[in-house]
Formats: C-alpha cells, sequence, structure tokens
C-alpha cells in the first residue's frame, strides 16, 4: 500500500472492479445480536468472500478449458459426453473429498451438476459448429 492510500481506499473494491455495489456487512442480523458475535460473524465471512472469489475464478478457469475440448469434439464429430472418463473423474473426486473430510457425495453431485453443464455447451457448440457458425 503506498502512503498515500488508505487502508479504506484498499478495502473498498478487494473483490475486482465488478464488487462496487458489494456490502460485505450486508445482514439480516444487523441489530440482533452482539456487536462481538457479529464482528466475529463478519471476520468468518470474510474468508468465505475469499473462498466463493476463488472458486469463481477457478470454474472461469475450468470452463474455459472445457469450450476447448467442445470446439475440439464439434470438429471431430466426437460425442459430448464421455461417461468412462466421468465415472473415473467421479471415482477420483469422491476418494479426495474423503481425504478432505467433505461429504464425496457432495463432491459427487457438485461434478455432475458442472459436467451437465459442460455437456450443455459442448452440445450448442456442436450445434453451431454444424451450422457453420463457427
Ligand atoms: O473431458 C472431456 O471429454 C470433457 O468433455 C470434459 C468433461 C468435464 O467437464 O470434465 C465433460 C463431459 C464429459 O462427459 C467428461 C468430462
Amino acid at each position: 500500500m503506498s502512503d498515500t492510500q488508505s487502508a479504506s481506499t484498499q478495502d473498498a473494491q478487494p473483490d475486482g472492479p465488478h464488487s462496487g455495489d458489494y456490502d460485505p456487512q450486508a445482514s439480516s442480523l444487523t441489530g440482533e445480536v452482539d456487536q462481538s458475535v457479529m464482528d466475529e460473524l463478519l471476520a468468518v465471512r470474510g474468508s468465505i468472500d475469499n473462498i466463493d472469489a476463488t472458486l469463481v475464478y477457478l470454474l472461469a478457469e475450468r470452463f474455459k478449458a472445457t469450450q476447448r475440448v467442445g470446439h475440439l469434439k464439434a470438429v471431430h464429430k466426437l460425442p459430448a459426453g464421455d461417461p468412462g472418463r466421468e465415472a473415473a473423474q467421479i471415482n477420483r473426486l469422491r476418494r479426495l473429498a474423503e481425504d478432505a473430510q467433505l461429504d464425496p457425495a457432495f463432491a459427487e453431485k457438485f461434478l455432475n451438476f458442472i459436467i451437465s453443464e459442460v455437456i450443455r455447451h459442448h452440445q450448442a457448440i456442436s450445434r453451431s459448429h454444424a451450422s457453420g457458425d463457427s
């Protein structure tokens, strides 16, 4: 931080250029709980906000990668889904989840949720490729 930049200026947009209207203190609990409880809650929520921002960036990177796969599959007329690959991914993620003390059923559901969206994107890419759009 430079000498002229105050802490409050730096804290104004910690999440990037589009977080201007984000209020990290927004809560329906304001005035309902002791300030000390609120302070602790807000401190933990700061970490949650950082984790959520990371998730968004990670998902954006993942979708960039799967978009390349979608184009490759469209060009070579390959099916959108690959059940053999998915089974291996689910197996792996379930084991990673167990190691990380995360519910493996949740990890599987989350991966399936993402993959179903990826397959939808693949199908859209394939349609626009077949119609000569790309
Ligand atoms: O690896 C692929 O073939 C993909 O299309 C990517 C992906 C994924 O999102 O990980 C999506 C669909 C397939 O069924 C398997 C995996």
